[in-house]
């Protein structure tokens, strides 16, 4: 990554920074734009704030602790007051592709228990139809081939076309925090996001998919020397 993307990525960082306040108790992304998020509220943190944070991955937790920040669970701290998050895309309506990093589900039940989500990232994110970026499909092992062929029929059906291909890391499938495998899904467009959700969500064996709808309410946009607010400023 450029200095310049990184240094992008610590601007939005810091606009979602000014949105915390004492006592939050905050739902904490993953990705390398949550990371920056993750290191600029450890400074605050080191200097008096007091917050509590639910990590959306291992790896996000595994920051966390090393850089001192308080981390509880869902199940001790079940309501969330914000949640700060990056995104692989940004779309219209803040409709949001995400798991790049196969974090998506304890991404979407992190956000889904805050009051507010905020997503941070640079311009290169923001587009017009989601879908360039292959969409994540978390599924279980249990099944994947059957899984696949009708991901593969259920899209065709609403007239989507693409490979999907199970992702590996190192030559081995890779296995997300919660045990399951992701299909990256090349569609290239993505014209009808609520109804290929609807659609996912119905198929048996896919446990969750990256297409966050109705769950972002305010995005900061880092490029061209400023930080645009997309939504509820
Ligand atoms: O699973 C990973 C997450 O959804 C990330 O928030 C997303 O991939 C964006 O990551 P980055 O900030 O590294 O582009």
């Amino acid at each position: 990554m450029s200095a310049d993307m990184r240094e992008l990525k610590i601007e939005a960082a810091r606009a979602a920074l000014d949105q915390v306040e004492d006592g939050m108790r905050l739902g904490i992304g993953t990705g390398s734009t949550a990371e920056e998020f993750v290191r600029v509220l450890a400074e605050r943190v080191a200097g008096g704030l007091t917050v509590i944070g639910v990590p959306t991955s291992e790896r996000t937790a595994a920051l966390c602790r090393e850089l001192g920040v308080p981390l509880t669970t869902l199940d001790e701290t079940p309501e969330l007051d914000l949640t700060i998050d990056g995104a692989d895309e940004i779309g219209p309506q803040l409709g949001l592709i995400k798991g790049g990093g196969g974090a998506l589900l304890r991404e979407k039940i992190v956000a889904a228990a805050s009051r507010r989500m905020i997503v941070i990232a640079d311009k290169s994110k923001l587009v017009e139809t989601l879908g360039r970026f292959p969409l994540p499909i978390e599924v279980n092992s249990f099944g994947l081939g059957a899984t696949v062929r009708t991901i593969e029929r259920t899209a065709r059906a609403l007239g989507l076309e693409g490979a999907l291909k199970v992702r590996e890391r190192d030559g081995k499938p890779f296995v997300t925090d919660g045990g399951h495998l992701i299909v990256d899904a090349s569609f290239g467009r993505i014209p009808d996001p609520r109804a290929l959700a609807n659609a996912l969500n119905a198929i048996p064996g896919v446990v969750e998919h990256g297409l966050f709808l109705d769950l972002a309410d305010t995005a900061f946009v880092a490029g061209d020397g400023e930080v645009r607010t997309f939504g509820a400023a």
